[in-house]
């Protein structure tokens, strides 16, 4: 199975374009989404977080507020830092375990949709390496327009990352995001039929068949055995992120 590796800054543009992936028919691990499930009220991420910073970043119904841990960790490196090594093990397994579905599925290319692919030094499972790139204004109007934060806010989340200018040194392929919508499509395209395919990866026709083979009847016991396979693999490298951190 091949890993494509997703990254940029933030507000980049990686969304955008992982959605563009999902519309071909690529299926996409989306990294934000499993750092979002590992902090729900409840679960072992949920715990160590607030064990650590305390009750007061809970909202009345016990979920994390997320813009007031946001506002602790992105105005503080060190508890960001604290931050990060309390999820690692919970979003490492996550991600790899969303990857496992996807290959017993018979996936053959999917997209990984990671902010700190580089930060988190998962780059080396990821090839080839796709950076969207926006100029740093863009980046700042567009973080501030989605999320409607303030300037300083906006740019705390934009300095806790490697630069974006960093980020592409190290791409196998740039997608330059710093245009309309429909000349990011362009780019897109160009991506799928030149970038990709001078890189020997695939064929578009084959990413478009590359997940989701047809359902064969009658597969059940089958299906079963993998399920406790798959839980077992699950808890296996659960348990072996949190021995190595
Ligand atoms: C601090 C939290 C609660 C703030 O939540 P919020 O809903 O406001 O932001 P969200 O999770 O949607 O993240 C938005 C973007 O912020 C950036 N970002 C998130 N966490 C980090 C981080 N630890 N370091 C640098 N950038 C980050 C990413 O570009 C991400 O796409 C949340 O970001 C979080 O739990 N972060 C730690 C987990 C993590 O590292 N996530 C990144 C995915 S690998
Ligand atoms: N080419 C573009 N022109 C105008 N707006 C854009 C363009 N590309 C993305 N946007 C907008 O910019 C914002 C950021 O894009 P997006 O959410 O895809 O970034 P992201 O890299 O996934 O961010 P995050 O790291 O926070 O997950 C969104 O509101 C999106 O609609």
């Amino acid at each position: 199975m091949r890993i494509v590796g997703l990254t940029g800054g933030i507000a980049s543009g990686k969304s955008t374009v992982s959605g563009l992936f999902k519309a071909h028919g690529v299926p996409v691990v989306d990294a934000d989404i499993v750092a979002r499930d590992v902090l729900k009220k409840g679960t072992g991420g949920w715990k160590k977080v607030v064990a650590t910073f305390g009750e007061e970043i809970l909202q009345a119904d016990g979920e994390v507020d997320r813009p007031k841990l946001g506002q602790i960790v992105f105005s503080d490196p060190g508890k960001r830092q604290l931050l990060n090594r309390l999820l690692a093990p919970y979003i490492s397994s996550g991600i790899f375990w969303q990857i496992f579905k996807l290959w017993m599925k018979g996936s053959k290319v999917i997209v990984l949709d990671i902010p700190l692919l580089f930060e988190a030094k998962m780059d080396k499972w990821t090839k080839p390496i796709i950076v969207v790139w926006v100029d740093p204004e863009t980046q700042l109007q567009r973080l501030m327009a989605r999320d409607g934060s303030s300037e300083e806010d906006a740019r705390n989340r934009i300095n806790a990352q490697m630069s974006l200018d960093m980020k592409r040194s190290k791409a196998d392929i740039v997608i330059d995001n710093t245009g309309s919508l429909d000349e990011l499509k362009e780019e897109f395209q160009k991506v799928l039929h030149e970038g990709l395919l001078s890189l020997h990866l695939t064929q578009p026709f084959q990413l478009q068949k590359a997940y989701d083979p047809p359902n064969v009847k009658g597969e059940m016991p089958r299906k079963l055995q993998w399920y406790f396979l798959t839980q077992f693999v699950h808890n296996f490298t659960l348990l072996l992120f949190s021995k190595a951190l």
